[in-house]
């Protein structure tokens, strides 16, 4: 994986940077292929042109290639961007030794937030493992603070922080004791289900941390599964009465709860450490306020943390994201510290990765091109984009400050920062900053902080921290940094699609838009890398066109494409094999199956003609005032069957959705054409004609392939999980529809 290893940058004057970056090796090669495959493209433009129909010719034929070939321009487009971010993509790797060396006793503070935002679908217990997993970070503790924002409002998340408070004074021991890893007690125990043999000390501590833990996971689930707290545990903690019959998830007053004050000599662990500060926060919510999703949620922590702690960089991570690896804060600070470069850079993005993935990765939820190709390109075409998880920021950038040469930062003044107030004044205090007047007409959502009304509010932000003139890292150490849940239903992954493609385009059609907010700010091929994805919302028409046109006139014996024995097959032939030849190589050389691949296809296909379709269509009516920006959170539980589907790789329908619909009847479609076309050439044996339905017919028979899937759901299986009648109703009477249509 790391093969890529190419030149090494060598610090000047005897300097020892803190990190290095190494560029990627092989892309002579690549740029060779490259080269040859856009010289197929301008062959396919070519041919395109010239045999564009003329206007005696067939109607149909004419409007159809006036389909395709925009179509094919688009893709080609697309093509040509991904392609820059693959030029010369560049590695990076850390000195935590030097670190610690030069920095130890001046490390910065870090306030690490976590978001929830539903405890129905992202359980308390969950929550909780994520926030011990930070809290247990290899760092001073004295200098870590972990803030817990809960959209949800939910005193039984507060609880579930209670409990984790009180195990995080046996766990932080032990978890330093003997360096294990991760620091997720839940995953921890998933991956090492028996106390080690090989330490009999280890073993005994092992034991009872692990009983600990069970006996908290049972309280935290039941009282979770009763809904309510039970009157014996409210009188544990004074925080419960912040609760009254009042308040519900959008109507209720600020909540900030100092669990931990960091502060206090008696906030100590089972062997007399000190312990991380650990502060609940549940911003104020009324129905006449918009909330802001999540960008809302982390301008009140910003602000909070600002009060109660103000460390210099703040992590967030979403709360399903655990800490992978207890290094990763001395990873980042290599970046934000390294006395030559560190002073530009305004945050360090890890990749998103997740523990819930199976082998071939049914929906191509694990993005290994982009976290392994595109993401090491954007670093090298200008810096990746924020993406809203598993990623540290410089609290500064964050909040809006436009980058200066002149001010680098002082890291040895951070220390003596902390207030003298009491925690409860404090908390009093923080609940104003969290109130939902306390924004209005300010800057919060526009300059400051985390921006608003954008569905991607990470990259948005990202991208102006971007145009202040900050530079951004990537890192992807060997250990992951962060691993979280993944979709385990296609209609989930697709809505989570719909939503990040609306907020790109959303993006791209404000004044965000990378050409124009980044003009002069950035270099121009990130403002071209950022639009690859900004315009994912935007392909799905080509996609459309290039699944449905093609097979429509293959029914009715339209020919699109060059006749079989025609040279001309030759630049179509070799892009489309080069092309997918080139992506199988990539995929598999980055660790993927072939399985795997083929999936990843399907599933980009299915994401173009639906979820991008959706985002492409909403986006419009927003824009015309006919829709708002929603926040669809993605659900991190499922029923036993669902996740034993998930485990077997069947694809999972179950719930009706329009979505459904539009690949149902696709499938559909290419199935009767495909037929259609077979019998043309077993019963009709009409040779000349066939000869210029070939490559049509090989396109269709490639899409009922990859659709293989959704015959099955459709006609074929019986479990829950299959498509809804009314699916397949409604899409089978669609695709008849439009096949008489093309037919006669
Ligand atoms: O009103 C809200 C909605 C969501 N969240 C939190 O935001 C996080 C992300 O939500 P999720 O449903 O898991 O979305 P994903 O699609 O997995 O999130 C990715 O994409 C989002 C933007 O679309 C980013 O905000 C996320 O950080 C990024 O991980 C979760 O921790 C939620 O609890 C809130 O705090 N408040
Ligand atoms: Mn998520």
């Amino acid at each position: 994986m790391n093969g890529e290893r190419g030149s090494v940058e060598m610090g000047r004057d005897g300097y020892l940077p803190l990190f290095e970056t190494k560029v990627a090796k092989g892309r002579i090669l690549y740029r060779c292929y490259a080269a040859s495959v856009f010289v197929g493209i301008i062959f396919i433009w070519v041919y395109r042109v010239v045999h564009f129909p003329p206007a005696g010719a067939q109607l149909l034929r004419r409007w159809a290639w006036m389909g395709l070939f925009p179509s094919e321009l688009l893709f080609s487009f697309y093509w040509f961007l991904t392609q820059l971010v693959r030029w010369s993509p560049i590695y990076r790797y850390t000195f935590k030794d030097r670190l610690s060396q030069r920095y130890e006793e001046v490390l910065p503070g870090i306030d690490i937030f976590v978001c929830t935002a539903d405890p129905r679908i992202e359980p308390p217990i969950m929550v909780i493992n994520t926030v011990l997993s930070v809290m247990a970070y290899n760092y001073p503790s004295q200098n870590l603070s972990v803030y817990l924002s809960d959209d949800g409002g939910s005193d039984l998340t507060f609880y579930a922080l209670l409990e984790a408070s009180r195990f995080s004074k046996h766990w932080l021991p032990f978890c330093r004791k003997f360096s294990i890893e991760p620091r997720s007690p839940a995953a921890y125990f998933s991956t090492t289900s028996e106390p080690p043999d090989s330490n009999p000390l280890m073993a005994q501590e092992w034991l009872s941390i692990k009983e600990l833990y069970e006996d908290m996971k049972n309280r935290i689930e039941t009282t979770t599964r009763l809904g309510r707290i039970s009157e014996e545990i409210r009188k544990e903690h004074k925080g419960f009465l912040e609760w009254n019959s009042a308040s519900t998830r959008h109507d209720h007053q600020s909540i900030v709860q100092i669990v931990i004050d960091g502060r206090d000599p008696k906030a100590v662990d089972s062997e007399g450490q000190p312990l991380p500060t650990l502060v609940y926060l549940s911003r104020e919510k009324r129905p006449q306020y918009h909330h802001n999703f999540k960008a809302g949620a982390m301008n009140a922590l910003i602000r909070v943390s600002s009060k109660i702690s103000n460390g210099s960089i703040i992590l967030n991570v979403d709360c399903d994201m655990y800490s992978n690896n207890s290094e990763s804060v001395r990873d980042a600070l290599c970046f934000f510290m390294d006395e030559e470069k560190g002073h530009e850079i305004a945050y360090v993005q890890f990749p998103q990765c997740y523990d819930n993935l199976t082998r071939n990765d049914l929906y191509g939820t694990c993005f290994r091109v982009i976290i392994q190709v595109e993401l090491p390109g954007l670093d090298s075409n200008g810096g990746p984009f924020y993406i809203g998880t598993g990623c540290f920021h410089r609290r500064v950038a964050l909040c809006g400050m436009k980058y200066d040469k002149e001010c680098e930062r002082e890291w040895k003044k951070e220390n003596d920062r902390r207030g003298r107030e009491s925690a409860s004044v404090l908390e009093e205090s923080c609940k104003v900053l969290a109130s939902c007047t306390y924004e209005e007409n300010s800057q919060w959502g526009k300059e400051m902080g985390v921006k608003y009304d954008c569905a991607v509010e990470d990259i948005i932000t990202g991208f102006s921290i971007q145009c202040r003139g900050w530079k951004s890292v990537y890192v992807n150490p060997e250990r992951k940094g962060f691993l979280g849940v993944a979709p385990t239903t296609l209609l989930q992954s697709l809505v989570q699609h719909k939503r990040w493609s609306e907020g790109h385009l959303q993006m791209f059609l404000s004044r965000h838009c990378p050409f124009i907010y980044g003009h002069k700010k950035v270099p121009l091929k990130l403002q071209l890398a950022y639009s690859i994805y900004n315009l994912w919302a935007a392909y799905s028409l080509a996609m459309l066109c290039y699944v449905a046109v093609p097979s429509l006139c293959l029914l009715g014996g339209i020919s699109l494409f060059p006749e079989i024995w025609s040279l001309w097959v030759l630049p179509f032939a070799y892009v489309i094999i080069a092309k997918h030849a080139y992506s199988l190589g990539e995929f598999h050389w980055y660790g993927g199956t072939i399985q795997g691949w083929w999936n990843d296809q399907r599933i980009w296909m299915f994401r173009r003609t639906t979820s991008y379709f959706f985002a492409f269509l909403d986006t419009i009516l927003r824009i015309l005032g006919f829709a708002e920006t929603t926040f669809a959170v993605t659900a991190k539980v499922c029923d036993e069957d669902v996740s034993q589907r998930y485990e077997q790789e069947i694809m999972e329908f179950g719930s009706p959705s329009p979505l459904f619909t539009i690949s149902a009847t696709l499938a559909l479609l290419n199935l009767f054409s495909f037929v259609c076309g077979v019998k043309r050439v077993v019963v009709d044996i009409q040779i000349k004609p066939l000869e210029s339905l070939v490559l049509q017919i090989i396109l269709c028979g490639v899409l009922v392939l990859i659709n293989l899937p959704v015959y099955q759901g459709l006609f074929f299986r019986k479990d829950k999980g299959t498509m809804p009648t009314s699916v397949t109703y409604k899409s089978v009477s669609l695709a008849l529809l439009a096949c008489s249509i093309a037919l006669y």
